[in-house]
């Protein structure tokens, strides 16, 4: 009998970045990572993994996730689990969150298990821990990922404090400029106080202020220009700013002026042009 599913994950956008405060909030984004996992009852554990169109990225997060499924269920399954990508890969888009998503979520519709959303999110998170990838478990980008819409979380207690929707239809420009990540977590804590001013703007639904308050923040701290959220709203985007720990940057705005911020934007790099993602994590096959 064939063990083997496929499922898919997106990527997330941040609203507030959580290392400063422990709390965070993030925007599903129509980016996916998909993730294909062969199970095959042998007892010798060996897990294969390939990651398809990134020849650069190791496969230990992909591999350490079905590891830790398998595990949970006290199997000794060998696998090979392989995923493909529309996500730039460490550019604070939470890959590492939605690619634990999508192959955990694979490894248990292979397996045939009743699909538990907490628990696949914990198995997830675990993984991204195992792998030194996430500082507080980053539940904002794993749930904004898993679920779609806007999220608002306290990582620490890895809790969802409020689950929402834009209110307009709105376009995403994801800006990748050519600089180089840098994630100082103690200059990002030393905006605690201030991340938390725009935190209350978000839990009041003030999503855009948050937003763009949140990435001259953590731009500031981590040397990021900050001009560049500025002048995407001097060309009437609704909101924009640095995404997760950079060095990304999103811009939400309607479609009529999609053209006008993305050549704005493509003075500094690379623009992809996405949506707002509200179907979040699924098996596909
Ligand atoms: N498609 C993928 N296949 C396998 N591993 C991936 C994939 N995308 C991301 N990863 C893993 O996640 C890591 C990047 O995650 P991270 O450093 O948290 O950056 P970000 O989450 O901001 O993209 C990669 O180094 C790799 O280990
Ligand atoms: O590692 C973490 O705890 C976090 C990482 C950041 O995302 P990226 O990993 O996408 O930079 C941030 O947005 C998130 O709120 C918390």
């Amino acid at each position: 009998m064939s063990m083997k599913a496929t499922a898919i994950a997106s990527a997330s956008g941040t609203i507030i970045n959580a290392i400063a405060t422990g709390k965070g909030s993030a925007f599903g984004i129509n980016l996916k990572v998909k993730a294909t996992v062969e199970l095959f009852d042998d007892g010798k554990n060996k897990i294969e993994g390939i990651v398809k169109d990134n020849p650069k990225v190791k496969p230990n997060l992909i591999k350490r996730c079905v590891k830790n499924v398998l595990d949970y269920f006290g199997l000794n399954y060998s696998a090979k689990v392989e995923t493909e990508t529309q996500i730039p890969i460490k550019s604070g888009l939470s890959s590492s969150s939605a690619t634990s998503n999508a192959v955990v979520l694979a490894t248990f519709a292979a397996l045939g298990e009743k699909i538990d959303d907490e628990l696949v999110l914990d198995l997830g998170i675990k993984s991204s821990f195992d792998e030194k990838l996430t500082v507080t478990g980053a539940y904002d980008d794993a749930t904004a990922s898993y679920y779609g819409g806007i999220t608002i979380t306290d990582n620490i207690e890895r809790k969802i404090l409020k689950r929402d929707k834009f209110k307009d239809d709105l376009k995403v420009l994801v800006l990748i400029p050519n600089l180089k990540k840098n994630v100082d977590v103690n200059r990002m804590k030393l905006l605690k106080d201030y991340v938390e001013v725009a935190f209350n703007e978000c839990l009041n639904g003030n999503y855009y202020r948050a937003l763009f308050l949140n990435g001259i923040l953590y731009a500031s701290a981590l040397n990021f220009p900050t001009n560049i959220a500025i002048e995407a709203i001097e060309n009437n985007a609704v909101t924009a700013g640095l995404s997760g720990t950079g060095p990304s940057y999103i811009a939400l705005c309607y479609e009529e002026d999609v053209e006008k911020v993305k050549k704005t934007l493509e003075k500094y790099g690379r623009v992809i042009s996405s949506e707002l993602d509200y179907g979040g994590a699924e098996v596909i096959g």
